[in-house]
């Protein structure tokens, strides 16, 4: 088992944040409370999300939780919107603002050109299932891990990724029963619908993780990257085409004939590109 030697990247006061050889870690840091997001977390997290896809280091991101609660011991990945927070409007921060920010966390997941890893090691419910759903894989505890949608029970839906992405990753029709009984699942029934890559036995869940994220960061990024955004295209409409195009576009800029057009553009010339017509 290898036990990664994690730096701390930053500190949070609801998130841990930490890095070691290519991979970064962010983990809920809410146990008591079955890591609920309030808005304190989820701007933590979207600070730690956009550093870690702008570090040219990282290539793999695991989205974990540190745990268990010691007021029970009890382990939890996240059980979605603290309630507590919750006011009419949205969830309110310290600004005293109402805002439903866990939205911009899942977009920044999706359309990051790095491979994202869900590690549950215990509840999994609410916001927090949907979180698990928009990462790129799902690794589980065997043991603690549940998976549960709770959105029904108190009128906070997430119409998005969190249940039509679901559908398209279980079927319709166990993603109409997910969310309209609300059950726990275990990790094993979770896998058996195909909402996670792998059960894991807990004492070996972290360090399975960052063995993953090492199989990936040997492979080419620019594949991975491509991969990552060819597979959400078809889901995600015209912003599905706008990200996977941009990046078709910073491939074609390395050509010649790029630079041919750049530069006879600030040479005021006619360009002369290339006549090669690959078939
Ligand atoms: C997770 C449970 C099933 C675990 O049950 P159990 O093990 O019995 O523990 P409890 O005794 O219930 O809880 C222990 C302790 O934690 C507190 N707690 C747990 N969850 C929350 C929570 N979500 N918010 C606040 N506090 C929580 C609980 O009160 C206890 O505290 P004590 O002080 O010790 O009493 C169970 O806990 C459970 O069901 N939790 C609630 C799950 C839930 O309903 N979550 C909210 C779902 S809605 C959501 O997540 C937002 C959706 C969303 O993100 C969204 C959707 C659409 C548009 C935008 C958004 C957006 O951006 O927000």
């Amino acid at each position: 088992m290898i036990q990664p030697e994690w730096k701390t990247a930053k500190e949070y006061e609801d998130i841990t944040y930490k890095k070691c050889k290519g991979v970064a870690r962010i983990a809920f840091n809410r146990p008591n409370v079955r890591n609920a997001f309030r808005p304190k977390t989820t701007s933590e997290l979207y600070d730690a999300f956009y550093d870690a896809g702008e570090d040219v280091n990282i290539g793999v991101v695991l989205l974990s939780a540190e745990g268990p609660s010691s007021k029970d011991g009890v382990y939890s990945f996240c059980s979605g919107g603290d309630q507590k927070a919750r006011g009419h409007q949205g969830y309110v921060g310290e600004d005293g603002y109402h805002r439903l920010n866990i939205l911009e966390v899942q977009r920044l997941i999706r359309f990051m050109p790095k491979a994202v890893i869900a590690v549950v090691p215990g509840w999994a419910v609410g916001g927090g299932h949907s979180l698990h759903v928009v990462c790129d894989l799902t690794l589980a505890s065997k043991e603690h891990a549940i998976f549960k949608q709770t959105d029904a029970d108190v009128t906070s839906f997430d119409g998005g990724y969190g249940s039509a992405y679901l559908a398209k990753m279980v079927g319709q029709k166990k993603a109409r029963e997910i969310f309209f009984l609300g059950r726990n699942y275990s990790a094993q029934e979770a896998y058996e619908m195909g909402m996670v890559n792998a059960v894991i036995p807990h004492e070996a869940l972290e360090s399975t993780a960052y063995e993953w994220a090492q199989e990936i960061l040997a492979k080419s990024p620019t594949s991975i990257k491509m991969l990552k955004f060819a597979m959400n295209l078809t889901d995600d409409g015209m912003v599905g085409q706008q990200v996977f195009a941009g990046e078709a576009t910073r491939l074609a800029y390395m050509t010649d004939e790029a630079k041919e057009g750049r530069d006879a553009f600030l040479e005021k010339r006619k360009p002369n590109f290339p006549k090669k017509w690959i078939p």
